[in-house]
Protein backbone atom coordinates (compact mmCIF):
# COMPACT_ATOMS: atom_id res chain seq x y z
CA UNK A 1 0.00 0.00 0.00
CA UNK A 2 1.31 3.84 -1.19
CA UNK A 3 1.66 6.83 1.13
CA UNK A 4 -1.51 7.91 1.82
CA UNK A 5 -3.31 10.49 -0.33
CA UNK A 6 -2.69 14.06 0.68
CA UNK A 7 -4.75 16.77 0.80
CA UNK A 8 -3.55 18.54 -2.29
CA UNK A 9 -3.57 15.09 -4.34
CA UNK A 10 -7.51 14.69 -2.90
CA UNK A 11 -8.18 18.00 -4.17
CA UNK A 12 -6.18 17.45 -7.97
CA UNK A 13 -8.33 14.48 -8.40
CA UNK A 14 -11.51 16.25 -7.38
CA UNK A 15 -10.71 19.46 -10.05
CA UNK A 16 -9.92 15.83 -12.60
CA UNK A 17 -13.74 15.05 -11.57
CA UNK A 18 -15.26 18.24 -12.23
CA UNK A 19 -13.66 18.71 -15.50
CA UNK A 20 -15.06 15.70 -16.65
CA UNK A 21 -16.58 16.22 -20.08
CA UNK A 22 -14.26 19.65 -21.27
CA UNK A 23 -12.64 19.68 -24.21
CA UNK A 24 -10.54 22.50 -23.77
CA UNK A 25 -9.51 23.65 -20.41
CA UNK A 26 -7.54 26.75 -19.46
CA UNK A 27 -5.43 27.41 -16.17
CA UNK A 28 -4.32 31.09 -15.31
CA UNK A 29 -1.88 32.58 -13.05
CA UNK A 30 -0.82 30.95 -9.70
CA UNK A 31 -2.84 27.91 -10.20
CA UNK A 32 -0.58 24.93 -9.48
CA UNK A 33 -3.29 22.45 -8.51
CA UNK A 34 -5.69 23.27 -11.42
CA UNK A 35 -3.11 22.54 -13.66
CA UNK A 36 -2.11 19.43 -12.17
CA UNK A 37 -6.45 18.67 -12.30
CA UNK A 38 -6.50 19.56 -15.87
CA UNK A 39 -3.25 17.82 -16.70
CA UNK A 40 -4.60 13.97 -14.59
CA UNK A 41 -8.02 14.68 -16.75
CA UNK A 42 -5.88 14.83 -19.76
CA UNK A 43 -3.88 12.34 -18.92
CA UNK A 44 -6.18 9.43 -17.65
CA UNK A 45 -8.66 10.33 -21.01
CA UNK A 46 -5.48 9.15 -22.85
CA UNK A 47 -5.12 6.24 -20.59
CA UNK A 48 -8.64 5.27 -21.37
CA UNK A 49 -9.17 6.29 -24.60
CA UNK A 50 -11.19 8.64 -24.58
CA UNK A 51 -11.89 12.21 -26.06
CA UNK A 52 -8.63 14.20 -25.72
CA UNK A 53 -8.26 17.04 -23.49
CA UNK A 54 -6.69 20.30 -24.60
CA UNK A 55 -5.23 21.72 -21.80
CA UNK A 56 -3.55 25.24 -22.18
CA UNK A 57 -1.62 26.81 -19.06
CA UNK A 58 -0.17 30.32 -19.19
CA UNK A 59 2.83 30.38 -18.48
CA UNK A 60 3.78 27.24 -19.90
CA UNK A 61 5.66 26.41 -23.00
CA UNK A 62 5.04 22.51 -22.83
CA UNK A 63 1.53 22.57 -22.06
CA UNK A 64 0.09 25.49 -23.96
CA UNK A 65 -0.46 25.95 -28.23
CA UNK A 66 -0.67 29.75 -27.07
CA UNK A 67 2.11 31.43 -28.40
CA UNK A 68 1.06 35.79 -27.75
CA UNK A 69 0.23 34.96 -24.50
CA UNK A 70 -2.91 35.96 -22.52
CA UNK A 71 -4.79 37.83 -25.35
CA UNK A 72 -4.65 35.02 -26.96
CA UNK A 73 -6.67 32.88 -24.17
CA UNK A 74 -9.23 35.94 -24.11
CA UNK A 75 -9.78 35.50 -27.38
CA UNK A 76 -10.49 31.73 -27.24
CA UNK A 77 -12.60 32.65 -24.51
CA UNK A 78 -14.65 35.27 -26.49
CA UNK A 79 -15.30 33.00 -29.63
CA UNK A 80 -16.52 29.97 -27.19
CA UNK A 81 -13.81 27.72 -27.81
CA UNK A 82 -13.03 27.68 -23.95
CA UNK A 83 -15.09 24.90 -21.83
CA UNK A 84 -13.41 25.64 -18.26
CA UNK A 85 -11.13 27.81 -16.28
CA UNK A 86 -10.56 28.30 -12.28
CA UNK A 87 -10.40 31.07 -10.49
CA UNK A 88 -8.52 31.79 -6.66
CA UNK A 89 -9.26 34.47 -4.25
CA UNK A 90 -8.04 35.79 -0.71
CA UNK A 91 -11.72 35.93 -0.39
CA UNK A 92 -14.59 33.89 -2.03
CA UNK A 93 -17.94 35.22 -0.71
CA UNK A 94 -21.30 32.99 -0.80
CA UNK A 95 -22.41 34.54 -3.76
CA UNK A 96 -19.30 33.12 -5.76
CA UNK A 97 -18.42 36.74 -5.55
CA UNK A 98 -13.64 36.81 -5.53
CA UNK A 99 -11.58 39.28 -4.48
CA UNK A 100 -8.01 39.26 -5.79
CA UNK A 101 -7.21 42.26 -4.86
CA UNK A 102 -6.68 42.91 -0.84
CA UNK A 103 -8.67 43.16 2.25
CA UNK A 104 -10.55 46.36 3.60
CA UNK A 105 -11.04 49.55 1.96
CA UNK A 106 -9.34 49.89 -1.44
CA UNK A 107 -6.49 51.37 -2.61
CA UNK A 108 -5.22 51.18 1.02
CA UNK A 109 -5.94 47.79 2.11
CA UNK A 110 -3.99 46.65 4.92
CA UNK A 111 -3.29 42.90 2.97
CA UNK A 112 -2.90 43.00 -0.67
CA UNK A 113 -2.99 40.35 -3.26
CA UNK A 114 -1.51 40.34 -6.71
CA UNK A 115 -4.60 41.74 -8.38
CA UNK A 116 -7.77 41.22 -10.40
CA UNK A 117 -6.12 39.55 -13.80
CA UNK A 118 -8.57 38.99 -16.33
CA UNK A 119 -11.07 37.57 -13.75
CA UNK A 120 -13.71 39.37 -14.50
CA UNK A 121 -13.60 38.70 -18.07
CA UNK A 122 -13.00 35.07 -18.40
CA UNK A 123 -16.28 34.51 -15.53
CA UNK A 124 -18.60 36.11 -17.78
CA UNK A 125 -16.82 33.84 -20.91
CA UNK A 126 -16.14 30.38 -19.64
CA UNK A 127 -19.21 28.40 -19.23
CA UNK A 128 -17.26 25.84 -16.00
CA UNK A 129 -15.02 28.28 -13.69
CA UNK A 130 -14.32 26.46 -10.93
CA UNK A 131 -13.23 28.70 -7.63
CA UNK A 132 -10.39 27.13 -5.69
CA UNK A 133 -8.92 28.09 -2.39
CA UNK A 134 -6.72 25.88 -0.26
CA UNK A 135 -7.39 27.29 3.14
CA UNK A 136 -10.82 27.10 4.20
CA UNK A 137 -11.41 29.46 6.95
CA UNK A 138 -13.67 32.06 8.15
CA UNK A 139 -11.30 34.45 6.65
CA UNK A 140 -11.08 33.13 2.73
CA UNK A 141 -14.82 31.67 2.88
CA UNK A 142 -16.60 35.59 3.95
CA UNK A 143 -20.20 36.67 3.66
CA UNK A 144 -19.66 39.20 1.75
CA UNK A 145 -15.49 39.69 0.38
CA UNK A 146 -14.59 43.27 0.79
CA UNK A 147 -13.40 43.67 -2.97
CA UNK A 148 -15.14 42.58 -6.23
CA UNK A 149 -12.75 41.43 -8.43
CA UNK A 150 -15.32 39.44 -10.64
CA UNK A 151 -18.90 39.07 -9.71
CA UNK A 152 -20.06 35.57 -9.11
CA UNK A 153 -24.22 36.44 -10.20
CA UNK A 154 -25.41 39.49 -12.32
CA UNK A 155 -28.47 40.38 -13.39
CA UNK A 156 -30.49 38.83 -16.24
CA UNK A 157 -30.02 41.95 -18.26
CA UNK A 158 -26.37 41.59 -18.53
CA UNK A 159 -24.86 38.71 -20.76
CA UNK A 160 -23.26 36.58 -19.41
CA UNK A 161 -23.00 32.35 -20.79
CA UNK A 162 -20.17 31.98 -18.10
CA UNK A 163 -19.68 31.94 -13.83
CA UNK A 164 -19.11 30.00 -11.02
CA UNK A 165 -19.77 25.89 -11.41
CA UNK A 166 -17.91 24.72 -7.74
CA UNK A 167 -15.78 25.83 -5.13
CA UNK A 168 -13.17 23.57 -4.09
CA UNK A 169 -11.28 23.87 -0.67
CA UNK A 170 -9.12 21.90 1.30
CA UNK A 171 -12.22 20.82 3.61
CA UNK A 172 -15.09 20.63 1.47
CA UNK A 173 -16.69 20.72 -1.98
CA UNK A 174 -19.80 22.93 -3.02
CA UNK A 175 -21.35 23.59 -6.33
CA UNK A 176 -22.97 26.37 -7.17
CA UNK A 177 -26.46 27.64 -8.49
CA UNK A 178 -26.63 29.69 -11.09
CA UNK A 179 -30.00 30.44 -10.54
CA UNK A 180 -30.30 30.81 -6.93
CA UNK A 181 -26.70 32.61 -6.32
CA UNK A 182 -25.69 29.94 -3.36
CA UNK A 183 -23.42 27.16 -3.13
CA UNK A 184 -24.12 24.00 -2.31
CA UNK A 185 -22.14 21.45 0.02
CA UNK A 186 -22.09 18.12 -2.04
CA UNK A 187 -18.79 16.55 -0.16
CA UNK A 188 -16.82 16.90 2.61
CA UNK A 189 -12.88 15.45 2.53
CA UNK A 190 -12.01 12.69 5.17
CA UNK A 191 -11.44 14.00 8.24
CA UNK A 192 -13.81 16.87 8.22
CA UNK A 193 -17.76 16.20 8.91
CA UNK A 194 -20.48 18.96 8.19
CA UNK A 195 -20.45 20.82 11.37
CA UNK A 196 -16.65 21.25 10.77
CA UNK A 197 -17.60 22.96 7.15
CA UNK A 198 -20.36 24.99 9.22
CA UNK A 199 -17.72 26.32 12.06
CA UNK A 200 -15.95 27.25 9.32
CA UNK A 201 -17.52 28.94 6.20
CA UNK A 202 -18.62 32.31 6.82
CA UNK A 203 -21.87 32.04 4.68
CA UNK A 204 -24.37 30.39 4.35
CA UNK A 205 -25.33 27.77 1.92
CA UNK A 206 -27.55 24.77 0.85
CA UNK A 207 -27.46 21.21 2.01
CA UNK A 208 -25.69 21.90 5.24
CA UNK A 209 -25.94 18.48 6.88
CA UNK A 210 -24.07 16.84 4.24
CA UNK A 211 -23.04 13.32 4.88
CA UNK A 212 -21.10 12.86 1.57
CA UNK A 213 -17.98 12.00 1.53
CA UNK A 214 -15.23 12.68 -1.23
CA UNK A 215 -14.10 10.22 -2.92
CA UNK A 216 -10.38 8.95 -2.96
CA UNK A 217 -8.65 8.76 -6.08
CA UNK A 218 -7.73 4.93 -6.77
CA UNK A 219 -4.19 3.69 -6.27
CA UNK A 220 -3.24 3.80 -10.21
CA UNK A 221 -5.05 7.53 -10.27
CA UNK A 222 -2.59 8.04 -7.70
CA UNK A 223 0.31 6.83 -9.07
CA UNK A 224 -0.42 9.01 -11.85
CA UNK A 225 -0.48 11.86 -10.17
CA UNK A 226 2.84 11.13 -8.13
CA UNK A 227 4.63 10.10 -11.31
CA UNK A 228 3.52 11.99 -15.00
CA UNK A 229 1.27 14.74 -13.23
CA UNK A 230 4.29 15.95 -10.77
CA UNK A 231 6.77 15.62 -13.87
CA UNK A 232 4.55 17.98 -16.17
CA UNK A 233 3.73 20.21 -13.53
CA UNK A 234 7.84 21.20 -12.76
CA UNK A 235 7.93 23.17 -15.87
CA UNK A 236 5.76 25.83 -14.75
CA UNK A 237 5.43 25.01 -10.82
CA UNK A 238 8.71 23.44 -9.47
CA UNK A 239 7.90 24.42 -5.89
CA UNK A 240 4.73 22.91 -5.88
CA UNK A 241 5.60 19.64 -7.32
CA UNK A 242 8.48 18.86 -5.51
CA UNK A 243 6.66 19.34 -2.46
CA UNK A 244 4.26 16.76 -3.81
CA UNK A 245 5.08 13.02 -2.75
CA UNK A 246 6.63 11.06 -5.38
CA UNK A 247 9.82 8.56 -6.55
CA UNK A 248 12.93 10.74 -6.01
C1 LIG B 1 -6.02 35.31 -16.63
C2 LIG B 1 -5.74 34.90 -15.21
O1 LIG B 1 -4.70 34.37 -14.92
S1 LIG B 1 -6.98 35.16 -14.03
C3 LIG B 1 -6.25 34.61 -12.47
C4 LIG B 1 -6.28 33.14 -12.29
N1 LIG B 1 -5.62 32.77 -11.05
C5 LIG B 1 -6.22 32.91 -9.83
O2 LIG B 1 -7.36 33.32 -9.73
C6 LIG B 1 -5.43 32.49 -8.60
C7 LIG B 1 -4.77 33.66 -8.05
N2 LIG B 1 -4.32 33.31 -6.71
C8 LIG B 1 -3.63 34.13 -5.99
O3 LIG B 1 -3.30 35.18 -6.46
C9 LIG B 1 -3.27 33.70 -4.59
O4 LIG B 1 -3.28 32.29 -4.52
C10 LIG B 1 -4.20 34.31 -3.50
C11 LIG B 1 -4.06 35.81 -3.48
C12 LIG B 1 -5.64 33.95 -3.75
C13 LIG B 1 -3.83 33.74 -2.16
O5 LIG B 1 -2.50 33.93 -1.95
P1 LIG B 1 -1.59 32.79 -1.31
O6 LIG B 1 -0.22 33.32 -1.32
O7 LIG B 1 -1.90 31.50 -1.96
O8 LIG B 1 -2.19 32.68 0.11
P2 LIG B 1 -1.61 32.97 1.47
O9 LIG B 1 -2.50 32.23 2.40
O10 LIG B 1 -0.14 32.67 1.54
O11 LIG B 1 -1.85 34.51 1.64
C14 LIG B 1 -0.99 35.52 1.24
C15 LIG B 1 -1.02 36.60 2.30
O12 LIG B 1 -2.36 37.12 2.44
C16 LIG B 1 -2.85 36.87 3.77
N3 LIG B 1 -4.22 36.45 3.62
C17 LIG B 1 -4.67 35.45 2.82
N4 LIG B 1 -5.99 35.39 2.88
C18 LIG B 1 -6.40 36.35 3.74
C19 LIG B 1 -7.66 36.79 4.18
N5 LIG B 1 -8.76 36.23 3.71
N6 LIG B 1 -7.73 37.81 5.05
C20 LIG B 1 -6.60 38.41 5.48
N7 LIG B 1 -5.36 38.05 5.07
C21 LIG B 1 -5.27 37.04 4.22
C22 LIG B 1 -1.97 35.80 4.35
O13 LIG B 1 -1.91 35.90 5.76
C23 LIG B 1 -0.64 36.09 3.70
O14 LIG B 1 -0.01 37.16 4.37
P3 LIG B 1 1.55 37.10 4.72
O15 LIG B 1 2.23 37.08 3.37
O16 LIG B 1 1.75 38.34 5.50
O17 LIG B 1 1.73 35.84 5.47
O1 LIG C 1 -4.05 40.01 -17.68
C1 LIG C 1 -4.27 38.94 -17.17
O2 LIG C 1 -5.34 38.61 -16.72
C2 LIG C 1 -3.25 37.92 -17.06
C3 LIG C 1 -2.14 38.03 -17.67
C4 LIG C 1 -1.15 36.96 -17.47
C5 LIG C 1 -0.15 36.86 -18.55
O3 LIG C 1 -0.06 37.72 -19.43
O4 LIG C 1 0.56 35.87 -18.52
Amino acid sequence: MSEACTSRELMIYTISRLLKGVRHVAVGQSSPMPAAGAMLLRALNQRDGLEHVQVSILGSVKHNSFTGGAEELFDCAAQGRLDAFFLGGGQIDGQGNVNLVGTGDYPNNPVRWPGSFGSAYLYFLVPRVILFREEHSLRSLVERVDFVSAPGVTDGTVYRRGGPHALLTNAALFSFDREAGRFRLESTHPGYGWRDIRGTTGFSYDNERCEVTTPLPDEATLALIRGRIREELRECYPQFAGNMPGPN
